[in-house]
């Protein structure tokens, strides 16, 4: 990885190929058997089923600016061409002063007209989110996503503040989105295809849920990426940008011609891997004797 996000450097995962093409497995390191049996059934389905069809051609997204200084910050949204950006705050061993210098050089960077949320990854408590959304509204936010760690406390700032809230991580499993909507907890949902087992199950999720979603990727490579551009394609609406731009979070990739956006789109499409270009960098390596086991565990 070209900068460190989620505190990993290195992205690691399996490809699986198939007659409907290539399927990646890459759930983080910490993910356990059953966590990451949804996700081999997103590689699965990717190489073996392949995906509904696209009602769009391309797809909206934004660019992703991890918890770096301020002139790195600016650099990157200048850099990605997209005109909505999505700015992590909140790292743990920061202040709140690095948060808003890193949303003001990308509010400069994006102009009056651009489209700018935060990402807390459940990092507040409600009274600091409300506190510290108000002085970040100064920057006018589109969203917050996941401010704090619960759905009660995810009702409750969405109660006491203007800046609309999505849901992420309170989305990953299969019983939350319907709780999410009990507890009036969210705006929009965030939704990743790996942790919700494939596009259909993704789509089954959007629909119970009942809000409009933003597509976002696990950082994979362009084919893990494919699927949630399918995702993307498929949904019914989308109003949002997607958070699909992050290959350029990674310092390299399994094909040729990267998903990577022309002025803030993504073309939809299911890239092929090069076996040229895996085999020619020595920067690509991997435990396979774990990762066999990995995916063993997750088919048990
Ligand atoms: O949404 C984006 O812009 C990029 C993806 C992203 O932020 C992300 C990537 C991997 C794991 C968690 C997250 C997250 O949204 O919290
Ligand atoms: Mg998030």
């Amino acid at each position: 990885m070209r900068t460190r996000f989620r505190g990993q450097t290195v992205r690691e995962g399996v490809l699986l190929h198939g007659p409907a093409g290539w399927g990646e497995f890459s759930p983080f390191p910490e993910y356990g058997p059953r966590e990451c049996a949804r996700w081999l059934a997103c590689a699965r389905e990717a190489a073996f089923e392949g995906w509904p069809a696209p009602v769009r051609a391309s797809v909206p997204v934004n660019a992703t600016v991890p918890a770096v200084g301020p002139e790195q910050a600016h650099e990157i949204v200048r850099r990605s061409g997209c005109g909505t950006a999505k700015v992590k705050v909140a790292e743990r061993g920061q202040s709140f002063a690095e948060d808003l210098a890193r949303v003001e050089a990308v509010r400069d960077a994006l102009g009056p007209a651009g489209k700018l949320r935060v990402d807390v990854n459940g990092a507040w408590e409600v009274d600091e989110a409300v506190r510290r959304l108000k002085e970040l509204d100064r920057f006018d936010l589109e969203y917050v996503e996941q401010p704090c760690a619960t759905l009660a406390e995810l009702a409750a700032v969405r109660r006491a503040c203007d800046v609309p809230v999505a849901a992420d991580e309170s989305i990953r499993r299969a019983e939350d989105p319907l709780r999410v909507r009990a507890a009036e907890a969210a705006d929009i949902a965030v939704v990743k295809v790996q942790p919700l087992g494939g596009v259909r199950a993704a789509l089954r999720v959007v629909e119970a849920c009942g809000l409009p979603a933003v597509v976002s990727s696990a950082v994979e490579t362009s084919v893990g990426l494919a699927a949630g551009l399918a995702l993307a394609a498929a949904l019914p609406e989308l109003p949002y940008a997607c958070g699909l731009a992050t290959m350029a979070l990674l310092s390299g990739d399994v094909v040729e011609d990267s998903l990577v956006p022309l002025d803030g789109m993504l073309a939809v499409r299911h890239p092929e891997v090069n076996f040229h270009h895996l085999s020619d960098m020595s920067s690509f390596q991997i435990d396979s004797p774990s990762w066999l086991r990995r995916m063993q565990e997750a088919s048990l």
